[in-house]
Formats: C-alpha cells, sequence, structure tokens
C-alpha cells in the first residue's frame, strides 16, 4: 500500500523512477578510526547511514577492538607496531563488506603516548603504520596517519559525546561537558554559557571552536600532557625523566608498605615501591598527587550549573575497579564518592592490596584532579560512562565525523 501511494506521487509529478538510485536515496558508507593511545590501540568500524548530504550522517553501528599496550611501547621496534596494525585490520577486513573497501577511508590519530616520544622515534612508528595502510585494500586519505594535537582531543571527543546523547543540533542550547582521563593526557571540554569564562583563560588556545552545519561553536577545552594516569603516577613516584632506573627504586607512600614491583608505561621498566618506614594512607598520598596538579591545571571561571559532565576512559575503568560503578552500566558519581573511596582504600592497604596495588594512588589523584585542579565542588554530579548507545564514548568518532565534514576546528 505505501508503495503505491509512492508511486501514485511520481506519477502526479510527472517524475520518472530512476532505476539506478534508491528511491529515498539514503546510503550506507563506512569508515575506520585507528586510536594510537598511550596504553593501547583501538579500531573503531563506523557504519553509518547518509539520507541527507545537508545533515550529520547516522551512526548506526560501531565495531570496536583493542590491543595492549600502545605503539609507544615499541619505540625501538617500528616493525611490531605495524604488525599491531595489520591485525587490527583484520577486523575491518570482517566487517566492511569486501566491494566497500576501495572507499572505506583508513585514518590513525595518535596521542599522548607519540606526543611524549622524541619526534624520530614517534616518526618511525607513524612512517610503519602508513606502510601497512598503503598496502591495504582500503581508501588512504591524505593525513591519514599522524598525531593529533591535544585541542583537537578534546573537541572531537565533545562532538562525540554531544552527538550520541543527541546534543548536536543547530539549535541546540543544552549540551553536556566532558572529561577524558587517558594514561598520558587529560582533556576537559564544555560550552561555556558566560562570557567571563571565556575572558578569564589563561591563554587564548583554552578557546577552540568548530563549524557545524551552519553554526559555530566556541569551547572551553584544554589537553594537560603529562596529566594522564600513568603519567601522573610517575611524577608523583618522582620517575618523570629519571635516571639510573636500574638501580633506582622509586618510594610512594600512596602504595601499599611493604609492596615492591616492576611497573611499564610508555616500555619503559620501572621498579617501585611502598615505603616501607615512611608513611601511607590517603592523607599523605594526597599531599604527593597535589605536586602533580597545583599551579598546572587552570580552574575554568564557570564549571558547577554549566553542564552536566560525562566522564570517561580512566575515570570510568578506575571507578569501575573501586567498585563504585558497575562495568557495564556505569551510573552517576558525586566528586565526593571518589573522595571517600579513595580514603578507604588509602587507609586499609594490605601488601599488595588484592591485585590492585595502585588502585590508593590512582583514586586519590582522580579526586585531587577534580578538586584541586578544575575545581569541582564535592557535590557536583559526574556521568561516569564507557559507551553511549552501544558506542565508545571517545573522539574516534568525532574525528570521523570531521573527516566527512571539515569542521574546521579553530
Ligand atoms: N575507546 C576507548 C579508548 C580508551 N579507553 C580508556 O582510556 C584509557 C587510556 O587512554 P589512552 O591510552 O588513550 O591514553 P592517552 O594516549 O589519551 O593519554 C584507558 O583506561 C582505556 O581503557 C577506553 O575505555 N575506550
Amino acid at each position: 500500500q505505501v508503495k503505491t501511494s509512492l508511486l501514485d506521487l511520481t506519477s502526479i509529478r510527472g517524475v520518472l523512477p530512476n532505476l539506478s538510485r534508491p528511491a529515498n536515496l539514503s546510503r550506507i558508507f563506512y569508515a575506520v578510526m585507528f586510536d594510537a593511545g598511550s596504553t593501547g590501540t583501538r579500531i573503531h568500524v563506523y557504519t553509518f547511514i547518509q539520507s541527507d548530504s545537508e545533515e550529520l550522517p547516522v551512526l548506526d553501528n560501531e565495531m570496536f577492538h583493542s590491543i595492549k599496550p600502545g605503539l609507544s611501547a615499541y619505540a625501538d621496534s617500528p616493525e611490531v607496531a605495524g604488525h599491531t596494525v595489520r591485525m587490527l585490520l583484520k577486523v575491518a577486513k570482517k566487517t566492511v563488506p569486501r566491494l566497500e573497501w576501495k572507499r572505506t577511508p583508513v585514518i590513525l590519530r595518535a596521542t599522548a603516548g607519540l606526543r611524549l616520544l622524541a619526534p624520530e622515534k614517534a616518526q618511525a612508528l607513524l612512517d610503519q603504520v602508513q606502510h601497512v595502510f598503503d598496502e591495504s585494500p582500503f581508501l588512504v586519505p591524505d593525513n591519514s596517519v599522524s598525531i593529533m594535537d591535544g585541542t583537537n582531543e578534546g573537541i572531537l571527543a565533545w562532538i562525540s559525546v554531544n552527538f550520541l546523547t543527541g546534543h548536536l543540533h543547530p539549535q541546540t542550547k543544552k549540551t553536556v561537558g566532558i572529561l577524558d582521563l587517558g594514561g598520558g593526557s587529560t582533556q576537559i571540554t564544555f560550552l561555556p554559557k558566560l562570557r567571563k569564562t571565556i575572558d578569564s583563560v589563561p591563554v587564548a588556545d583554552y578557546i577552540a571552536g568548530f563549524d557545524l552545519l551552519n553554526s559555530s561553536f566556541e569551547l572551553y577545552t584544554h589537553s594537560y600532557l603529562g596529566n594522564g594516569l600513568m603519567a601522573a603516577r610517575l611524577a608523583a613516584l618522582g620517575a618523570l625523566g629519571a635516571e639510573g632506573l636500574e638501580w633506582r627504586v622509586f618510594k610512594s607512600s600512596c602504595l601499599p608498605k611493604k609492596f615492591q614491583d616492576e611497573w611499564s608505561f610508555g616500555g619503559i621498566t620501572y621498579q617501585v615501591s611502598g615505603d616501607p618506614d615512611g608513611y601511607s594512607g590517603y592523607k599523605h598520598c594526597y599531599q604527593e598527587v597535589l605536586k602533580v596538579v597545583k599551579g598546572i591545571i587552570h580552574q575554568p571561571y564557570e564549571l558547577e550549573d554549566s553542564n552536566v559532565f560525562y566522564a570517561f576512559s580512566y575515570y570510568f575503568d578506575r571507578a569501575v575497579d573501586a567498585g563504585l560503578i558497575d562495568g557495564v552500566k556505569g551510573g552517576m558519581l558525586e566528586v565526593r564518592d571518589f573522595k571517600k573511596r579513595a580514603k578507604e582504600v588509602c587507609n586499609k592497604m594490605t601488601k599488595n592490596s588484592v591485585g590492585n596495588p595502585f588502585l590508593c594512588m590512582d583514586m586519590t589523584y582522580i579526586t585531587c584532579l577534580l578538586k584541586d585542579g578544575f575545581g569541582f565542588k564535592e557535590s557536583t554530579m559526574l556521568q561516569l560512562t564507557k559507551k553511549v548507545n552501544n558506542v565508545e564514548a571517545s573522539w574516534a568518532l568525532g574525528a570521523t565525523l570531521d573527516h566527512f565534514h571539515n569542521l574546521k576546528i579553530h
């Protein structure tokens, strides 16, 4: 019946049906985005439906897979890094129909792990990835392999989450902010409501904008390199840039007193331990991690009533490890929930703290970053999220939309 009425319409208008195109013009297309993070490499294969080229596509599905460690762990053997990417590309070949391969773009963006490497080592890794892409049957656009800057990382994650939560209409006044805690860097991004927030930033590059379907957005965003969770552990331990790694043991009051082990980040292994003759517990730990935050993190003028913040990546993972939220559903937490749990974990540390020796340090750092860093009140509610509608909360989706729509991030 519906078909008949459609036919009637065409004949009334006198338009001959075009047999080479489906009646509603919608089409399915795919995109492959790699996230080369400091702690892992991930592939996102997106399936989109585009009905109107003047509008954003509808995201139909995401296929996601990840591998640890990140590319920077192979700084001295870049071929292995290339192999990681080749393995992940198999997921793309299984997901994207063969006929679509040659028009499906493959892109890789690296974040803090490569930003923290010596430029020539980072470049050798990127060259390997480029080689693997060039050999693949997919479309390799210009600039398909690069290190993304921190501003883009924050903006694109904001775009992803607001797209997924349905807040990205041109007329929209309500949006959500994002808090992303990676291994090497951390990002905060939100849409300011007050002029004062924009006027009171320490440097102009805390404000960045982008264009979307004839409207422009101006966001508060910053990426703090060295304030990701793993980089913060290093700094708290005093191991950042230290020499004599073969014989030195880095101590912290955030670790169980009798704990001693090896710990690796970015392909470097460190000896770490608690302070057997010194102090341990929340108070001392807080003073230690405060050094990583104080004088470094800017407090935006408006934060409290401006936005609901979605917090993901390590905020989510560690809240799950601490038993604060469900690992599938996520949930709402107040900043004080992190603090309360940090105190409990730190003041009850046994030798290994049930296989999670860094939980006290991580929970304390997260508490400190939120309160003394960004300046959130203890009563602020955060939405802890890993996926929205079955799609990863990550900058990768925003980066894909940027590829197709050129959002002119400035
Ligand atoms: N799609 C993703 C990407 C990262 N993550 C989490 O993000 C954290 C690490 O981020 P990362 O390795 O990308 O670090 P950066 O390079 O951004 O500093 C880990 O907790 C990952 O499990 C995630 O949950 N889902």
